[in-house]
């Protein structure tokens, strides 16, 4: 039975894979109208980030920090562009759980960090019609 206190509250954020950063930044810049608000590199994930507040929507920019990250590889096969849609989640471990029971391929077992504060974790593509899915759990 579908437990129902359980669910993806909203998006979080919209990750673009981009090959050049601070160029990137100034392109999206000009789009909305403002400033990226913060820069932050996640050594495990391979990746230097960017973020932009567009209304109650944010999107994290994304820079290859070494040739086997996920980004580089990404870019590689498919160029610049959308790469991931995350959504925010108030219990990352149960969401993983039920998700897995569901039958979506989790690509890490346990909550990892991530950028911005958050727990994260990835659901393969293969399992999400060609998305890669990002969990985001607020750290306490
Ligand atoms: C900053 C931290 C965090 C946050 O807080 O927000 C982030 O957002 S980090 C973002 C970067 N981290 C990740 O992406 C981690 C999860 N990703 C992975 O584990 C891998 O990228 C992957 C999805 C398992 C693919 O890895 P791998 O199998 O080694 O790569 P391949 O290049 O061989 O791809 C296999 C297959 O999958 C397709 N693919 C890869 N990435 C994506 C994607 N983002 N969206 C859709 N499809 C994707 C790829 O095209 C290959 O397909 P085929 O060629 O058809 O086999
Ligand atoms: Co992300």
């Amino acid at each position: 039975m579908i437990d129902r206190t359980l669910r993806m509250d909203k998006i979080e954020h919209i990750g673009i894979a981009v090959k050049d950063l601070e160029k990137s930044n100034g392109v999206f810049a000009a789009l909305f109208g403002k400033a990226h608000y913060k820069t932050e590199t996640v050594e495990s994930e391979g990746v230097k980030t960017s973020f932009f507040e567009v209304g109650p929507n944010k999107i994290e920019l994304l820079e290859a920090t070494k040739p086997d990250s996920p980004i580089a590889k990404f870019i590689d096969k498919k160029g610049e562009g959308i790469h991931h849609i995350a959504f925010a989640v108030s219990d990352i471990q149960a969401e993983m759980d039920r998700l897995q029971k569901e039958g979506f391929i989790l690509l890490n077992k346990e909550p990892k960090l991530g950028a911005d504060n958050k727990l994260v974790a990835f659901l393969h593509p293969k399992s999400t019609n060609g998305v890669l899915i990002e969990l985001c759990q607020e750290r306490p």
